[in-house]
């Protein structure tokens, strides 16, 4: 049997907009206050999507989520018609209503943590909604995340779901973002790497100091243990604190992998020598693995940061030649497309590199690989997804006009409060649940 790497893309919601919600996160601190252009947003994410499916990728989309949350602002103590919960938080609590407001589901790398069949006791792909408890805007999308993944992956033969874990600090879980799987082909047994920010339970363990550790250990163990993993694929790393107090947030900022390719920074991981010897041991055939070591003298950390050079889609081609997707902060930045110039000729599967404009998406701190979530998957389990969410032209085409019909080209911090957005949003999602026929996923259509 075949089996391949599907990724599926958030669609970018009718909100985006920067408000400046991710603490640690240099990018979406640096934008706050700027107007988006979600029609813009939007459209950049489908191009990205169909040029993947151009090269021979299997490409899916992933739905945006209800905004503003006004069920959110109810439970805050809103009270009234939706509008008047709208103007009241827009007023009294402009903070809370920001953060309720943020289309922030687009980076659909947090989204969940998967795990292919290959790897689980039984046999089936696991998915674990991410709970992102360490945002507040972000801690709002797990309930909706969880129904969107259902209605898309809704065969009990092939896919078992999972609750998010508990929402609490203690088990911050920021999704598929800290996690990677590395393996010989999609169809063999893999290494599921799951790289966590702090101990939630020790406190005499390393831990950043300026910005926040997002990401548990516990998390870690608890979602490992929901799917069924053995521990002998499993590697558990400790995120660099230096690293996350420099502004990497995730660990997608500054490692990715593929298969039998892991491309990471210098300083991406604690006691890096001792976990990289544990993740060739575990891989089994270690001559077969390339673990692409970038050295300071290279690309430094904040080269990596400011470009998403490791925020790349790291991707294998149906020719069995692997690509680099970057976005084009990498092409426009001299050292980093010249590190990536050398990369394809240095004898490793990577070949060929493209560069893709997602601006929209880079300005609140998301590159190409926080717009993806990758499902490894076989011919037969591919059949069992709702074909309705797998792009092809007609779906191309139609979400196309879906976003120019109901999209904005701006969107200020003021536009925010117009109760209208709400409608409209409303409007368009009840649209796309028709598109990709998933049913009633939304809060407002229940
Ligand atoms: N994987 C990329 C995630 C980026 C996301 N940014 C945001 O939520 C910024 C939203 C804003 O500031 O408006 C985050 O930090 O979790």
């Amino acid at each position: 049997m075949k089996y391949f790497e599907a990724n599926f893309d958030g669609l970018v919601g009718p909100t985006h907009n920067y408000a400046g919600l991710s603490v640690g996160n240099v990018a979406s601190l640096n934008n706050a206050k700027n107007s988006s252009n979600p029609k813009q947003a939007a459209l950049q994410g489908l191009q990205k999507m169909k040029a993947l499916s151009d090269l021979g990728m299997v490409q899916g989309v992933l739905a945006p989520q209800e905004r503003p949350d006004v069920y959110t602002l109810r439970r805050l103590g809103f009270t009234g018609s939706d509008a008047d919960v709208i103007a009241k938080a827009a007023k009294q609590a402009p903070s809370v209503f920001r953060a309720v407001c943020s289309a922030s589901s687009m980076w659909t790398a947090n989204a969940a943590t998967i795990s292919p069949s290959k790897d689980t006791l039984d046999g089936k792909i696991h998915f674990t909604p991410a709970n992102l408890t360490n945002k507040f805007h972000r801690s709002l999308e797990p309930e909706t995340t969880g129904r969107i993944l259902q209605a898309m992956f809704n065969d009990e033969q092939h896919f078992a779901h999972h609750k998010h874990l508990p929402d609490n600090d203690h088990f911050g879980d920021e999704g598929a973002a800290n996690h990677t799987r590395l393996c010989s082909d999609y169809g063999a047994k893999g290494v599921e790497l799951f790289v966590f920010g702090r101990y939630a339970f020790d406190y005499n363990k390393p831990a950043p100091r300026n910005f926040p550790a997002r990401h548990t250990f516990e998390a870690c163990e608890a979602v490992s243990r929901l799917h069924g993993l053995s521990d002998d694929k499993v590697v558990y790393i400790q995120q660099s604190p230096e690293v996350i107090d420099q502004g990497v947030f995730h660990n997608d900022v500054i490692a990715v992998g593929n298969q039998n390719v892991l491309f990471y920074h210098q300083q991406a991981f604690v006691d890096s020598a001792l976990k990289l010897d544990e993740v060739r041991r575990k891989f089994g055939d270690a001559s077969e693995l390339h673990l692409i070591e970038v050295f300071d003298h290279e690309v430094t950390v904040q080269q990596a940061i400011q470009t998403y050079l490791f925020n790349t889609q790291v991707i294998t081609l149906p020719s069995g030649e692997m690509a680099i997707l970057a976005p084009t902060e990498c092409r426009d930045h001299p050292q980093v497309s010249a590190y990536l110039d050398q990369l394809t000729g240095r004898g490793t599967p990577i070949r060929q590199v493209h560069y893709y404009d997602v601006k929209q998406s880079m300005r609140n701190g998301g590159g190409p690989a926080c717009l993806r979530l990758r499902v490894a998957m076989s011919e037969q389990e591919h059949k069992a997804v709702n074909q309705n969410v797998l792009l092809n032209d007609a779906l191309f085409n139609r979400l196309n006009l879906w976003v120019n019909t109901h999209y904005r080209d701006q969107i200020s911090e003021a536009d925010l409060a117009d109760p209208q957005l709400l409608n409209e949003s409303r409007t368009a999602l009840d649209e796309l649940t028709q598109i990709l026929k998933l049913g009633a996923v939304y809060q407002f259509q229940r």
